[in-house]
């Protein structure tokens, strides 16, 4: 009874104080990693929802972009959810009915409410863009261009999504958000690597857009952004008028203003080669001068009777004088007048330049293989090209040659690009699943997406902490353990040393 009664008081983890303390530490650590754990847990993943109505010069798109409601600042989280294209043609074709634009809003509108989950509908913000359709409609009646935007306006406002407002783009804008739109999804921008800059050619204008080398000589051409702790400071412009079926107005005007035929016969014989041989359309002569592109005259007849000569070469001649490149005021200039730097780096083509090189096949040739491929198609007569391509629609068809054309002669002679940096040039449709265009970036800055500084990153991803934090526990409890075994052994030998 003596003895054990001297082990008792030798024995220090005998002591209710240490057990107390011991057990008090375990406890200590387990609420502590219980409650970060806790804390910490990424709720189940909740999205956000937005809508931009792309309301281009030849049709309207409707976009529906989801992210996680806690990551919408960091880059790359917006994804395109959903594509609408509203049937018809674009809301300025709409000049003389501008009630009709708003309604051809309406299937995709409604599309939308099903695929947007309805707890999020008042909280989604709607945009709407008008791009250089909607310019040219403004210049040659500004009355008609604020009625279809009242009308699709009110259109908007009776779905119970959050309307933010629609207008017209500047050619600015529409430059710098589609450079937004494809550096976000390429996540370049939170990374020292280069930027990707930006080629796209819509029906009624292009725009060009890449951080240049040297200095942008006139202030036009300027943006500048501070997106996620860095400066970008782009050179832009926007071609009005230079889009591709204003381009074909502009080329074809020019033919009949120069032949002699077209003053006299009825109707009006325009002998093209962009166009194939054997291809053989009568057009109205107002279907050719409708737009402010073009100024007015006058023919014997108000009929065309369009003729294909499938001639490569001679196309490119019509088409270069439709780029004035003979003054500039600057140190380098692209054509009329316009300032531009040279062309640096990788560059993404998309919109009608992708549609285009893409039916082609021309998306990855050098450029003597793109001209030689290109005249080749020019020359095929007009019903094999259709007997090849039965689903095709005839006025895209018809007009492949005459477009793939003058996106070569854009690039080469407009934009100066040369046949050693073509291979830069990517033609794209999507990146990420998400289409090249204005509308991401144009929604990601009118919703602060895009912050100008970097977010604070924490110092570990989450399921590197929650590993961290069990580790260190366990290490903790080992040192326990080892610590008790070390002490009952010495409390042992202090108990044999005692018998
Ligand atoms: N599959 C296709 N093949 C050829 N061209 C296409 C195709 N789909 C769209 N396009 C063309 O792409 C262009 C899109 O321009 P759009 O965005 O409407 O005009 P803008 O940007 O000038 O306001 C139009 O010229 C349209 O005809
Ligand atoms: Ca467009």
């Amino acid at each position: 009874m003596d003895e054990q009664g001297e082990v008792k008081v030798k024995n220090p983890w005998h002591r209710p104080a240490f057990i107390f303390l011991a057990a008090f530490i375990i406890l200590g650590i387990v609420i502590m990693v219980a409650i970060s754990v806790v804390q910490n847990k990424p709720l189940p993943q909740k999205y956000k929802y937005g809508i931009v109505l792309d309301a281009g010069s030849s049709h309207t798109s409707v976009f529906i972009y989801e992210w996680p409601a806690e990551k919408e600042n960091n880059t790359g989280m917006v994804q395109q959810k959903h594509t609408c294209n509203v049937k018809g043609k674009g809301i300025s074709s709409y000049d003389a009915d501008p009630d009709g634009a708003g309604k051809s809003l309406q299937d995709c509108m409604v599309e939308a409410k099903q695929i947007i989950p309805a707890h999020r509908h008042t909280e989604t913000p709607v945009y709407l863009g008008a791009t250089a359709g909607m310019r040219l409609l403004k210049m040659k009646d500004e009355a008609a261009s604020e009625k279809v935007l009242t009308s699709v306006e009110h259109s908007l406002k009776t779905y119970p999504f959050s309307y933010q407002g629609a207008r017209i783009l500047s050619g600015q804008e529409e430059g710098a958000f589609g450079w937004i739109t494809v550096n976000y999804l390429s996540e370049n921008l939170n990374k020292p690597t280069g930027t990707l800059g930006a080629l796209d050619l819509g029906g009624a204008s292009t725009q060009i857009t890449f951080i240049p080398q040297q200095d942008i000589e006139s202030n036009d051409n300027s943006i500048d952004f501070r997106l996620y702790g860095n400066d970008y400071h782009l050179y832009t412009h926007s071609f009005l008028c230079y889009g591709k079926d204003q381009a074909l107005k502009i080329s074809m005007s020019k033919k009949l203003v120069s032949s002699h035929a077209a003053y006299k016969t009825d109707p009006i014989e325009l002998r093209d080669p962009c166009f194939h041989p054997g291809y053989n359309t009568t057009k109205t002569v107002q279907s050719v001068f409708n737009t402010p592109c073009i100024k007015a005259v006058n023919f014997s007849s108000g009929y065309i009777s369009h003729v294909g000569l499938g001639n490569w070469s001679q196309c490119q001649q019509s088409i270069r004088k439709v780029f004035n490149t003979s003054r500039c005021a600057y140190s380098k200039c692209s054509f009329n007048e316009v300032f531009q730097p040279s062309v640096d780096g990788q560059f993404g083509a998309f919109s009608a330049f992708f549609f285009v090189m893409n039916f082609l096949n021309l998306t990855s040739d050098s450029l003597a293989t793109t001209k030689q491929k290109l005249a080749t198609y020019c020359s095929t007569p007009w019903g094999k090209i259709v007997k090849n391509h039965p689903g095709t629609k005839e006025k895209y068809l018809s007009e492949y040659c005459f477009s793939g054309t003058y996106i070569l002669t854009l690039l080469e002679d407009g934009y100066n690009f040369t046949s050693e940096n073509w291979k830069d040039i990517h033609f794209i449709k999507k990146i990420r699943d998400s289409d090249a265009g204005w509308t991401l970036g144009y929604m990601l800055n009118l919703t602060n997406m895009i912050p100008a500084e970097a977010p604070d990153t924490p110092l570990m991803p989450y399921g590197g902490y929650v590993t961290f934090m069990i580790l260190f526990t366990l290490f903790i409890l080992v040192l326990l353990l080892l610590a008790y075994l070390y002490f009952r052994q010495s409390s042992r030998k202090a108990q044999k040393g005692i018998i």
